[in-house]
Formats: structure tokens, C-alpha cells, sequence
């Protein structure tokens, strides 16, 4: 309800959009070390629902197999409760994996607020798919293997990337240049949070 959104409205939201692969969750993490933001990924939150082995678990996991995009209103209800349930502990919010397009964009400033930055996690398409197999060796996750990473990325472009070009023309859009090194992406990462105020 009202008073329970009142709780998260003050709070910075930060959106960490990028390619599967790019490194969102790997400098999400580091974010959450230094300053304390709590870390939502819709990715996580989907696989603990199917984790689960509920109904709705069981109907998410095909869908994800399939490398399609889950409804809308499951995935912003889910990040939604997740965030009330860290208000009072929390700096911020970083959004990892969510707006997947514009149309989530605008659904989560309706219901929960305006994001302050989009954090930009670039990479080229060769790295993405390069590391998601990598990651497939150990990750346990259904949807690293070559031809849902395919779709994966297809996606991405299609309905992704204007996301950031939505965002652009607000200007919180800051790029960082995840080809590099992890800890040299971060110097780029914390500049674009120490600049928030
Ligand atoms: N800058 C970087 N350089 C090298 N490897 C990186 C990297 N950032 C992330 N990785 C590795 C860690 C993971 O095994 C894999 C995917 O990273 P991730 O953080 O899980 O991506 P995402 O959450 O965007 O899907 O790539
Ligand atoms: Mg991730």
C-alpha cells in the first residue's frame, strides 16, 4: 500500500542495464561492499521463485529456458516487495537486469519512483558470450548454454538497448567500459556514484 511505498520514496534507485554477461552483477557486488546499496537482480529474484519449485516458479522456468522475457507485472511486483522489505536498512537500490525494455521502465516509475542514474555496462557482444560460457562451466544456470545465449543477446539489442537511449535523453545515463578489468571497471562505476548526490 501507500504507506508501505512511502518507506522507499527518498531512497536513490539506481538501474544497472548492460548485455547478458556484461558484468552488472559482478560490479553490483563491489557497489554493495563500498557503499552499502542493497543489490536487487530480477534475474536472482525469478530463479529463487523457480528455486522454489511453486506454480509460478514452475511456469517462469520455461519461460527463461526459452531465453524469452518474463510478464511484467510478475517481475515489478517482485522487485517491488523486495525493496519494502530493505527500506529501512538500505542507502539505495540497485536494480540489476531491470528495465529489460522501455515499457518496464515506465511501469516502474508508475508504481515505485524515478531511477537517479542508469548505470551502462558495456561490453562487445564477442565478450558477453565469451564469458556466459565460461560462467555456463560452473553457474548451474539453464540459460548459459550457446543457443539461449543467442537469444539472450538478440533480445538485448532489440529491446534493451533503447532503454539506454530512453534514459539518454533524461541524462542520467553513465558508460562504463566493461571490456576492462574488473577493478578498472569500478574506478569508472564509483565515480558515476560518487557524483550522485
Ligand atoms: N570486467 C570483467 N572482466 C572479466 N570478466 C568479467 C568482468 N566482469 C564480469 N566478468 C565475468 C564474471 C562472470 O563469470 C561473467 C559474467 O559476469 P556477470 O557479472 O555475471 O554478468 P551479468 O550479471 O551482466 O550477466 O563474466
Ligand atoms: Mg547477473
Amino acid at each position: 500500500g501507500h504507506a508501505d511505498l512511502d518507506k522507499i520514496k527518498d531512497a536513490k534507485i539506481i538501474f544497472v542495464v548492460g548485455g547478458p554477461g556484461s558484468g552488472k552483477g559482478t560490479q553490483c557486488e563491489r557497489i554493495v561492499a563500498k557503499y552499502g546499496y542493497t543489490h536487487l537482480s530480477s534475474g536472482d529474484l525469478l530463479r529463487a521463485e523457480v528455486a522454489s519449485g511453486s506454480d509460478r516458479g514452475k511456469q517462469l522456468q520455461a519461460i527463461m529456458q526459452k531465453g524469452e522475457l518474463v510478464p511484467l507485472d510478475t517481475v515489478l511486483d517482485m522487485i517491488k516487495d523486495a525493496m519494502i522489505a530493505k527500506a529501512d536498512v538500505s542507502k539505495g537500490f540497485l536494480i540489476d537486469g531491470y528495465p529489460r525494455e522501455v515499457k518496464q521502465g515506465e511501469e516502474f516509475e508508475k508504481k515505485i519512483g524515478k531511477p537517479c542514474l542508469l548505470l551502462y555496462v558495456d561490453a562487445k557482444s564477442e565478450t558477453m558470450v565469451k564469458r556466459l560460457l565460461k560462467r555456463g562451466e560452473t553457474s548451474g544456470r539453464s540459460d548459459d548454454n550457446e543457443e539461449t545465449i543467442k537469444k539472450r543477446l538478440d533480445l538485448y539489442y532489440k529491446a534493451t538497448e533503447p532503454v539506454i537511449a530512453f534514459y539518454e535523453s533524461r541524462g542520467i545515463v553513465k558508460k562504463v567500459d566493461s571490456e576492462l578489468p574488473v577493478d578498472e571497471v569500478f574506478v569508472q562505476v564509483s565515480q558515476a556514484i560518487d557524483s550522485l548526490k
